[in-house]
Formats: C-alpha cells, structure tokens, sequence
C-alpha cells in the first residue's frame, strides 16, 4: 500500500502488518487523549467535539491512512467502486432529508416514529423511511425499535448546527441547484473547453449559466446561505488552533483587512483573541447581513463590514496586514483525499485551483511586486 510519499510500500503490504498498524495508531490516538485530558470518543450522541491540536491531527492522520489502506486491502477494487458508485445515492438521501426538514423534525433527545416524521414533513412514509433507513447507515440517523427513528451523531451535529447545515445543504441541494448539480456538469464543462479553463468558463457557469458570485448577487436568499455554508465550512476544516498559531498576530496592532471574509468568521475568532486588533471584512452585502448575526459584544466594536469587490482598488491603505481567506497549504500525504477534493471545488465552482506556498508566493507577486507573504495558514485538516 501506500506510504508518506505516495509510493508502495512494501513493508504494509500484508494485512496482518497493516492491522498491527492500526492498533499502533489506535494507541497513539489513546494515549495522547488521556495524556492531556481529553475525552475520549464514544458513539454517544453529543461525542462530537475532537481535539484540534496539530499532534493531535497529525496522529489521526497517521490512523486514518492504515485504516484507509486495511479498508481497500480487504474489500479491493470491485467493492470499492460498489461503494463509490453509490455515493451519489446518499446524497441524494440527505438532499431529501435536508429539504423536507428531516433533521430539525427528528430532535436531538427521544425518537419519533416514521409516521409522524412523515406527516411534519410532509412526504409519504414509504419514501421517508427508505431516506431514513440509508442514512441510518452513515450514523446519520438510528431505528432504536422498529418503525421509530433517533439521532445519531451526525445527526445530533445538524440539528444543533444551523452553519453545518448550511454547509451540507448548499453542497447538495437540488432545489437551491448549486453545488453537486455544478459538479455533475464538470465532464460537459471540459468537453467545452478541453485544454484550458479560466474563471469565466467554470463548471458552475456550464451548469447554471453564470458565475457564482453573479449567481449570488441575484438571489440574497441563497447567497446568506451561502454565507452560513462558509461559517460552518470552517468548523468543519478549519483547524483555529492553526489559523491562530500560524501568524504572531500578537506582534501587530491596527487593522487587519479580511479580503473576501464572507461572514467574518475567521475575524471574529481572531478579534476574540487578539484585543489589539481591529478587523475590516469586505465582501458583499448579503454576507454581511450574516456576518452581522455572528457579532457577539466583546467584539461588535472591533470587527466591521465593508461592501467592497476586491478587483477594486483596495480603499484601506495603512492595514497591519491582508487576510486573504481561501488559502490553502501545501500538501502533506495524510490530508491529501481532504485536499484533492477542494481542488476539485475550486475548478468546479470558481475556475480556481488549490496552491502551494511557492505557486502562492508567485501569484501574490504577479498582483504587485510590493506584497510581502508573511504565512501560510493550515486550513485543510
Ligand atoms: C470561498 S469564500 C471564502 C470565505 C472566507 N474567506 C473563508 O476562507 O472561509 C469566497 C468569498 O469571496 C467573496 N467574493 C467573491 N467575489 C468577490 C469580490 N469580487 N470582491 C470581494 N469578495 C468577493 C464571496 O462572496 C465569498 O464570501
């Protein structure tokens, strides 16, 4: 199977091997969690939180690559392709889910029987429960007794998380046709433009007829969706620790410009740290609205929205320093699938790619020679 660098390894590959594999990180995982006192994870419904340290991420890395290499060891390349095949299936069973309503219905305490599911929602029975059966095999979903459904973690987590919701809902809706509509277009787009693509010509353009922030600024409904797809698309990558310790942010004082910083998530964790600073967010209007909703007191002061289009000149001239939001870092083989996946993301949605540092490095240059880069943040883990 594969190791670190991408290439076949021979000493894993043996399944006894590469189980003892997974019982060493195993270990490792659990040691460090008693060590520093942390929980340790069960599949009770509120065990949701996992530590965002960098060793911790970086030994669940580790774990998650032999259990990933033992999983395909032992089901091999026809059963993988069953399971890949089908994926599209599920999604489609969270789409029904998530617009009929599934997962504020079934509450986060007790369970609810399949009909009376079926009737808040406002869909046959017959359909219902087939949705909620798949799902229950994802840990979306439990049938504790027959006929009567229950939250399972990940269920629990979209019912309390509104932004997770957004997330999952912009993702792969069809009825707000975004996302997984644009990525089924994908084939079409290349078949239109075969050896080169641009921002003008993207995926999402092919499918819907326009680029997605045009797309956005003609439906505010969607766009604050969209605004909450990105606050909670930063829980579930970022990794705050790494955002905070990846800049002496401590060291600055003045203002810090969020360009591009949607609802001003990453500015409004930062300002809660770092008291010294001032935060500037430009974006649109409507990320705005949503941004507004996230202001809590200790901050509302400190962090302020512009309307502003960052292919204008940049109105503030004596910033501390530019946070330009969509960065990405380099590739590590342990969060390669996470990382390949938003390559994907950025060609589906925006003509846009995923860089490293040096291809960074490059392009903020190639925009004027007086940028500095100052550091990279691990946003993908
Ligand atoms: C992928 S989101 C990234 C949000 C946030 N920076 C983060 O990393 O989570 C890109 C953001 O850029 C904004 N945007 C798109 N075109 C823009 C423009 N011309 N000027 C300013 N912001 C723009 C979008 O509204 C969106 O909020």
């Amino acid at each position: 199977m594969y190791d670190a660098n991408g290439t076949v390894s021979k000493a894993t590959d043996d399944l006894l091997a590469l189980a003892d594999d997974v019982v060493r990180h195993t270990q490792a995982v659990a040691k460090y969690l008693r060590v520093n006192n942390y929980a340790q994870p069960t599949f009770a419904p509120d065990s949701i939180s996992r530590s965002e340290t960098p060793e911790y991420v970086k030994l669940h890395s580790s774990l998650k690559q032999s259990l990933d290499n033992l999983q395909y060891l032992v089901e091999g390349p026809k059963r993988h392709f069953r399971a890949l095949y089908c994926q599209g299936y599920e999604l489609a069973a969270i789409q029904v889910a998530l617009d009929f309503n599934f997962f504020t219905i079934v509450l986060a305490e007790g369970q609810i029987s399949l009909e009376e599911l079926a009737k808040e929602a406002g869909v046959d029975i017959d359909r219902s429960s087939r949705i909620v059966r798949l799902l229950a095999t994802e840990f979306i979903f439990r049938e504790p007794t027959p006929g009567y459904v229950a939250h399972n973690l990940s269920q629990y987590l979209l019912h309390v998380d509104e932004e997770i919701r957004s997330t999952l809902h912009y993702t792969s809706s069809p009825t707000i046709d975004e996302m997984l509509q644009a990525a089924s277009s994908t084939a079409d787009n290349v078949r239109e433009s075969p050896h080169s693509y641009d921002s003008a010509l993207t995926p999402f353009v092919t499918r819907h007829g326009l680029p997605i922030f045009e797309y956005y600024a003609k439906d505010s409904q969607r766009s604050i969706r969209f605004a909450k797809a990105m606050a909670g698309w930063s829980k579930l990558n970022l990794n705050i620790n790494a955002l905070k310790d990846a800049f002496p942010w401590g060291n600055l004082k003045g203002t810090v410009v969020d360009v591009g910083g949607s609802s001003g998530k990453d500015s409004i964790t930062l300002a809660q740290q770092f008291p010294a600073l001032d935060f500037i967010v430009q974006d649109s209007a409507d990320m705005h609205a949503a941004g507004q909703k996230l202001l809590t007191d200790d901050i509302r002061g400190r962090v302020s929205f512009m309307q502003h289009s960052f292919f204008d000149p940049q109105p503030v001239g004596d910033a501390a320093a530019f946070i330009l939001g969509t960065l990405e870092r380099s590739f590590e083989r342990g969060f390669e699938h996470g990382l390949r996946q938003i390559d994907l993301i950025m060609l589906v949605g925006f003509g846009g790619k995923l860089r490293t540092e040096v291809e960074f490095g490059a392009l903020l240059k190639q925009a004027d020679k007086r940028f500095e880069f100052a550091a990279l943040t691990p946003r993908v883990l």
